[in-house]
């Protein structure tokens, strides 16, 4: 033991736990050191926390991640997958409600222990006393649910500086967006000698339902009853994804107008097109299926190069827009986790981008909804995919809809259908990586979709 808390030799029970963690970015690679850095004991004694940053070396690549680790006496109750190996005695405690409920304390009393320090946002009250339970659902980070009342989101990957989903909510609250949760705390550590957000707290919104669930659930119902079609059936949620695009469209506007825009010129454009080359030809490498779609890839980037295009211009965007990042509340659609891509380098989510991506991701989320209930069926009837892809016409038309009556910056997203075509493939090839590192079972999703694409469908 060091006399920092944690054991000698934790690294190899790191490298071993860490891909077995949703969160975990590099499942695709093998490990080659974990270097913990010096921890900072948040709370002293039995039960224990301490405050753990490790840089993970993989290959020519080193990212930071935090953990929270704890050490009690007393077994703490919390899944057997928490515990680091079998003789550590440390489990990663963002499970241990106990030892978590000193984040919500320490953000609304506003304190700094060591490198890390906790604040509310300015003008914010917060109650606290309130126990955590962390959510189940599938995430890229951590967060934990304060008494139905707040979610403390705390970042798995860490880079220098104001995280970009901190930094955009902000931008959105300030200009008074009615489409994102409030944030109403912060939690700052420090990495190579810079501040850096480890944490977000805001409102939490206990009767929203996501997207996934609400598009998903009408699928269900349509391909229950054989004899309707889309606009007939009872779960239609066309209504829904044409409000959903007008939500996307004022975020957009309203990020705009807070961080500004930059014109995009045709040496943009060539950069554009040289990224996606770039991410195909560098999925390709790893994924064999993805090869016989190369050329017809390569053409539909290529067309952007030629094409006649409307003005279009850059700014921050969400950068990783699909169903799960959206939550229907009372009040209306909310987008959620701004991050961006999680395996993109950080100067990359931070990069201005054309709105129009937000807007293919959304509509690569709508064939996934339609596409998801048929993943794993071992034979696939052609009655009910044509019925799954009619349901996803109908509603990515109306989420264009929505998009073009609302006034983003890029106007009408048909438009520009030749970028929009190329920023979707560009999308798919990066669900093809995402699913064959965190969901073989899901790759068909986006290679089908590809298929019908190259093959002149939708
Ligand atoms: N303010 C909120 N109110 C209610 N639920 C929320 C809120 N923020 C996030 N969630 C839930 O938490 C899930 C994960 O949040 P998200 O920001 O996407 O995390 P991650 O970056 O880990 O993917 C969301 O899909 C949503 O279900
Ligand atoms: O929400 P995250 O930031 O963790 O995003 C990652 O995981 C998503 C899956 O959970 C993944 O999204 C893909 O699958 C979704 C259905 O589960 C679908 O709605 C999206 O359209 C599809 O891209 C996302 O790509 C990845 O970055």
């Amino acid at each position: 033991m060091t006399e920092h808390g944690l054991p000698d030799g934790l690294a190899g029970p790191l490298a071993a736990w860490l891909p077995g963690q949703r969160w975990f970015a590099g499942k695709d690679r093998p490990i080659d050191a974990v270097r913990p850095h010096e921890p900072t004991v948040l709370v002293e004694g039995d039960p224990l926390l301490l405050h753990v940053v490790v840089d993970v070396v993989q290959g020519d690549r080193t990212e930071a991640y935090q953990l929270l680790l704890g050490r009690r006496s007393q077994p703490p109750e919390v899944p057997s997958t928490a515990w680091l190996g079998e003789d550590t005695g440390l489990y990663e405690a963002s499970g241990d409600a106990d030892l978590t409920a000193m984040l919500l304390e320490a953000i609304a009393s506003g304190t700094r222990i060591g490198a890390v320090t906790f604040e509310p946002e300015p003008g914010e009250t917060l109650t606290a006393g309130l126990r955590a339970r962390p959510i189940t659902a599938e995430q890229s980070n951590t967060s934990l649910v304060y008494g139905g009342q707040y979610i403390l989101k705390l970042f798995r990957k860490l880079s220098p500086g104001t995280n970009k989903d901190l930094l955009l909510h902000r931008a959105l609250q300030s200009a008074g967006c009615a489409h994102v949760a409030r944030v109403v705390g912060s939690i700052t550590g420090e990495l190579a000698g810079k501040p850096a957000t480890i944490g977000m707290l805001q409102e939490y919104l206990p009767d929203a339902v996501d997207g996934w669930a609400m598009a998903t659930t009408s699928v269900r119902d349509l391909l229950a009853d054989a004899d309707r079609h889309p606009d007939e059936a009872g779960g239609d949620f066309a209504g829904e994804a044409e409000r959903l695009g007008a939500a996307v469209a004022e975020v957009h506007a309203d990020l705009a107008g807070a961080l500004g825009t930059t014109p995009v010129d045709r040496d943009e454009l060539d950069r554009t097109v040289r990224a996606m080359n770039e991410r195909l030809d560098r999925v390709a490498a790893t994924v064999p299926q993805l090869v016989p779609h190369v050329p017809a890839l390569r053409a539909a980037f290529e067309a952007v190069r030629s094409a006649q295009l409307p003005p279009v211009s850059m700014q921050y965007v969400h950068g990783d827009l699909h169903l799960g990042q959206v939550l229907r509340t009372v009040g209306g659609w909310l987008l959620l986790d701004f991050e961006g891509e999680p395996a993109a380098p950080v100067h990359e989510r931070h990069a201005l981008r054309s709105p129009l991506r937000d807007v293919a991701g959304m509509l690569r989320s709508f064939d996934y909804a339609a596409q998801q209930l048929l993943v794993g069926a071992v034979e696939q009837e052609p009655e009910q995919v044509a019925r799954a892809l009619e349901w996803a016409r109908r509603n990515r038309a109306a989420f264009r809809t929505g998009y073009a009556g609302a006034e983003g910056p890029v106007g009408d997203p048909l438009a520009h259908a030749t970028l929009l075509r190329a920023f979707e493939l560009d999308k798919a090839v990066y669900e093809v990586a995402y699913e064959h590192a965190n969901r073989p079972d899901w790759l068909a999703v986006p290679l089908a979709a590809i298929a019908r694409s190259t093959d002149g469908g939708e």
